[in-house]
């Protein structure tokens, strides 16, 4: 009996599909042909630059992103991190991002922990995403005031909550920056989604931003990594910041595989299949009279709870009634998602929402778009907190 079949652990249920997995694009297993591609993989020491797999990986997305090198790192948020404090050199200096930027609000304080950085947050005023006219307004000078700290990178979210940025307004604030000697980073989790709806190739994103963090893990279906892309000279520093912070992966060949096998197929399909099924749940949404956050461009429902003073346990604990996983008003579809489960997931909004007419629920706290999954069903997928009064 091994020590991994001890019963007395605690151990999590078997995580068999993500068909039914709505909380995140996150949640894409890996698929059989990840596995066996891995079972041929390179096998070299990446940190010393000696994996052949690891290497083309880099390669081949700094290529696609039209960029001198990539860098694997083993998440967004390391390669974020890591690539904003590569750009930064000598405090006091701050990063303008959107107030709902994954980097700002969703990365540990990794900006002010190892960048030092004050973050100068935005909300746009067309309430989807930053203008020129909202940077130039919120961004802080370098002029020698010395009450400042004067803005060094704008870190930009494409896409952010679904939203596309449109390339007309990427290349207003390009044009900006250039003149006034600002950085451009894209926390691009989800450019790939940006790249199949808009069409606009993913080289075109490369020349409007000094560095672009591509998620593997995401939409593209790959268990781990994202990686990191830009000139030779910031990536050799961002790869010091990469070991410094603990993210030197030794034989990351197995892992470059598998990623490879979904940067190397049709994934654009894949892609926009997941956008159908995102879009037509907003259509419905919009014939139900379901209050939406913002547009559906790509592969996220976003619910407008405190519109609809809908309770996101209650369509939480819905959504387990129709096997559906739900972690709160953002409805996330990616190419596993079943069809079934667009079904199911529109039986659970339709029920919450009729359940919020009779009993209208006031967020009086802050909306958390995404929440662990232990905040609202247990290691064995059953909803932790139950509702005064609710039955299914
Ligand atoms: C917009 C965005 N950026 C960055 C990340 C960080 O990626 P990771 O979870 O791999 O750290 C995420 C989360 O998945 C995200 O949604
Ligand atoms: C928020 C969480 O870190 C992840 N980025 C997600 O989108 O689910």
């Amino acid at each position: 009996m091994t020590a991994s079949k001890n019963s007395n652990m605690d151990l999590p249920p078997e995580y068999i599909s993500a068909a039914n997995d709505l909380r995140s694009d996150t949640f894409t297993t890996p698929t059989e042909a990840m596995i066996k591609a891995a079972l041929n993989a390179s096998v070299g020491d990446a940190v010393y630059g000696e994996d052949v797999d690891t290497a083309r990986l880099e390669q081949t997305v700094a290529r696609l992103a039209g960029k001198e090198a990539g860098l694997f790192c083993v998440s967004g948020t390391m390669s974020n991190q890591i690539a904003l404090r590569t750009h930064l050199y000598q405090p006091p200096y701050s990063i303008l991002c959107d107030y709902r930027a994954h980097v700002y609000t969703h990365e540990s304080a990794g900006l002010a922990i190892l960048s030092q950085a004050m973050v100068v947050p935005v909300i746009p005023s067309n309430g989807n995403y930053l203008t020129l006219e909202d940077i130039k307004s919120h961004y802080v000078p370098d002029d020698g005031d010395i009450h400042g700290a004067p803005t060094k990178v704008l870190s930009l979210e494409n896409t952010l909550h679904g939203i596309i940025y449109p390339l007309e307004e990427l290349v207003r604030i390009k044009a900006w920056c250039m003149e006034n000697g600002m950085i451009l980073h894209c926390d691009g989790a989800r450019i790939w989604n940006a790249v199949a709806e808009s069409k606009v190739p993913l080289k075109q994103f490369g020349e409007i931003f000094d560095s672009i963090s591509i998620c593997l893990s995401k939409s593209m279906g790959a268990p781990i990594g994202s990686i990191l892309v830009g000139n030779a000279k910031f990536i050799r520093k961002a790869n010091h910041f990469r070991k410094q912070q603990g993210g030197g992966i030794r034989q990351s060949g197995m892992i470059s595989r598998m990623a490879l096998v979904n940067v190397d197929s049709d994934w654009k399909a894949n892609i926009l299949k997941s956008h159908a099924l995102a879009h037509d749940l907003a259509a419905f949404c919009k014939v139900n009279d379901i209050p939406m956050e913002s547009p559906t461009d790509t592969n996220f429902v976003f619910i407008d709870l405190r519109a609809a003073k809908m309770n996101p346990d209650v369509l939480v604990k819905k959504g387990l009634k129709y096997n559906v996983k739900l972690m709160g008003g953002r409805i996330s579809f990616h190419y596993q998602v079943s069809t079934e489960s667009l079904a199911n997931v529109k039986q659970a909004l339709l029920e919450a929402f009729e359940y919020a007419q009779e009993h209208p629920f006031d967020q009086n706290g802050p909306t958390q778009v995404y929440r662990s999954a232990s905040t609202e069903i247990d290691v064995h997928g059953n909803a932790i907190q139950d509702i005064k009064g609710y039955k299914y």
